[in-house]
């Protein structure tokens, strides 16, 4: 999972809290996983052929942002496969031992998913082209002129990996995939029916057009959708409020998510470039210092989310703010609460 940053309203990666969660929510097979309907029929062809054959599918990479569904998609296809499924991530693959003691341990035709394969250390992923290619690792033993290698067959396997920066994948790795699935933001009618699962398992009921709110407010993100009904169930049980679409706004405004999706810090940094910088353009770390928050936030999860959303541009000399940018500031009355504005 990745690391939490940001407003952890509105942050796509997961806390700990919520993995628990979210594996009550998590769709359990491909009929079930909502959205994006590309990758999900390239993915039934895929695994239906190996069923035909019996055979192990081939090795997938799952890429895309964070919170659209990679973990939930490497769940499904070792329940599709019927094959057991084991779980590790890049982070925790620093040294060539710590992935040929995973590898070494793999059943036959297990599927092995590591989450941020990216962040695996080039050692590991040097012994992963030869594990994918021909089910087998070299294990040296020994230092300097003694050293020697000893050959291990292994069982076949799957790999599934998951990455959310795809252009960080040595060449040798990514071209060892026999498949790559790109997942995308969610458009509004598919969260809607992410969120309309989940308040069904939660057993919520929720209007439909308060669904619709909540979906247009989540950035095209499951994670957040789910996060943000789980707020919403909160305020609801507090107020006994009626779940209808205005007691979502409410929800919603109480915790400072605005009729676009934006939080807090969105609105810092937009206010910031519209209202004290004349627009732009303005410098990354100028922005960062201006409204007292992280560059690394302002680029990693701030700007992504404000130049999808056509409200912000980037250019050769900085940020600047749209015209539907300079709108939205100017017709967002509310006082950003960060410092410095
Ligand atoms: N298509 C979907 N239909 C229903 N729920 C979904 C779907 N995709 C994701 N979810 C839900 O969203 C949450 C996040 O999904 P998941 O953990 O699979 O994301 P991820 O892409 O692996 O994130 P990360 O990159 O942070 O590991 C889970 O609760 C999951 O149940």
């Amino acid at each position: 999972m990745t690391e939490p940053i940001g407003d952890p309203l509105l942050d796509p990666g997961a806390t700990a809290d919520e993995l628990a969660f979210e594996g009550a929510l998590r769709p359990a097979s491909l009929a079930e996983f909502v959205g994006q309907p590309k990758v999900k029929g390239q993915l039934e062809v895929l695994l239906h052929a190996a069923r035909l054959q019996d055979r192990a599918p081939d090795h997938i990479l799952l890429a895309g942002p964070p919170g659209l569904g990679k973990t939930t998609l490497a769940s499904i296809i070792g329940a599709e496969t019927g094959r057991p499924i084991r779980y590790s991530s890049g982070p925790a693959i620093q040294h060539a031992g710590d992935l040929a003691a995973v590898l070494s341990a793999l059943v036959p035709g297990e599927v092995l998913f590591i989450d941020e394969i990216h962040r695996m250390s080039r050692a590991a992923e040097e012994m992963l082209y030869l594990a994918m290619e021909d089910f087998r690792i070299d294990i040296m033993v020994g230092k300097g002129a003694g050293a020697s290698s000893i050959p291990l067959e292994l069982a076949p396997f799957t790999l599934v990996g998951a990455t959310t920066r795809s252009g960080m994948l040595p060449a040798p790795l990514r071209d060892r995939f026999g498949f790559t699935a790109h997942l995308e933001f969610y458009v509004a009618d598919d969260l809607e029916r992410v969120l309309a699962r989940s308040a069904r398992l939660l057993g919520l009921e929720i209007e439909p057009a308060a669904l619709g709110e909540l979906a247009s407010r989540s950035r095209g993100t499951p994670r957040i959708a789910n996060r943000l009904l789980r707020r919403v169930r909160d305020w609801l049980l507090v107020h006994a409020g009626s779940s209808d679409l205005e007691g979502v706004r409410a929800a919603l405004e109480l915790y400072d998510v605005d009729e676009a999706g934006l939080d807090r810090i969105d609105r810092a940094v937009l206010h910031a470039i519209a209202h004290r910088f004349g627009g732009g353009p303005v410098g990354l770390s100028t922005l960062a210092a201006a409204i007292g928050e992280e560059a690394d936030t302002i680029e990693s999860v701030v700007e992504p989310f404000l130049v999808r959303e056509g409200l912000i541009g980037r250019t050769p000399r900085g940020r600047v703010a749209t015209p539907a940018g300079m709108r939205h500031a100017r017709a967002d009355m509310r006082e950003p609460t960060l410092d410095g504005l």
